[in-house]
């Protein structure tokens, strides 16, 4: 690895967990979570590139508080990319880990994709090998739909998914995570089996990636940190 690659902090600020690496001249990321952006460690790094939907006062007053000399880079959404082109009209409403994820997409993977992020929350992005960006869809994540249910249910208790059981429940906590687990098996299963005969690759990223990827039978892959490798891209001219 360069020393100037290496120099380069790439982190990914989300709705559950901060993801961070150093940047590489290869295809493997060393990505580590952090409690809190002030945990990352600094040393030797002369470049911070970030992606944040979350925490923005926390990356603001990390921002303030990074060593001077150390170029501190926020990536947007754009209209257009080296050929990428974002469907929403309003650009800026687009979720920037769901643009780098695109980015990452387009610059390593190639032809037409069906992007899983399954995260805080669940999205499906498609694009074509042209580098049109033809939209997607928001979900509630797993953690997200289980927790929902503990609190504006009486008597729904939130327990931690593990299992990866889809078969009816035999107690309150089996009930929830199980059905929880199968809608979106069933809801990934249907997009995908839309795409038959439409040469599309599906890619799955994200903390419950494998949790799903176990349960679905349509062909795809998994793809690492996306988002990170969507920041090494997003600012070259
Ligand atoms: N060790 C873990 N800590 C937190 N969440 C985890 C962990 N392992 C799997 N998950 C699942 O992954 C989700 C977070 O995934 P992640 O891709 O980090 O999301 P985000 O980018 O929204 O922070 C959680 O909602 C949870 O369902
Ligand atoms: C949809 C998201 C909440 C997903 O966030 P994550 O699960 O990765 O933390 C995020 O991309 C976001 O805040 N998007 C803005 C709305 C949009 O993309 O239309």
């Amino acid at each position: 690895m360069s020393e100037h690659q290496s120099s380069c902090l790439l982190v990914d600020i989300g709705n559950t967990r901060i993801k961070y690496a150093r940047n590489s001249d290869g295809n493997h990321l060393d990505v580590r979570v952090a409690g809190s952006l002030s945990d990352i460690p600094l040393n030797g790094v002369r470049e911070i590139r970030v992606a944040a939907v979350a925490r923005a006062e926390e990356a603001r007053n990390w921002e303030e508080s990074v060593p001077s000399g150390v170029r501190f880079k926020r990536a947007v959404v754009k209209p257009e990319w080296h050929g990428l082109t974002c469907a929403y009209e309003d650009c800026s409403r687009l979720g920037v880990d769901r643009w780098l994820a695109l980015l990452a997409g387009r610059k390593e993977i190639g032809g037409n994709l069906m992007l899983v992020s399954l995260g805080s929350a669940i999205t499906v992005d498609y694009l074509t090998g042209e580098g049109v960006h033809e939209g997607g869809y928001i979900l509630p994540g797993l953690t997200m739909m289980r927790q929902s249910l503990g609190q504006t249910t009486a008597q729904v208790g939130f327990a931690e998914g593990q299992n990866q059981n889809i078969c009816p429940g035999k107690n309150t906590e089996q009930c929830v995570d199980h059905g929880v687990l199968c809608i979106t098996r069933d809801f990934l299963q249907q997009r995908i089996a839309c795409l038959r005969g439409k040469d599309y690759s599906v890619w799955l990223s994200g903390g419950d990636a494998r949790l799903i990827s176990a349960q679905i039978t349509e062909k795809h892959e998994i793809a690492e940190s996306l988002v990170l490798r969507g920041l090494r891209h997003c600012f070259d001219m």
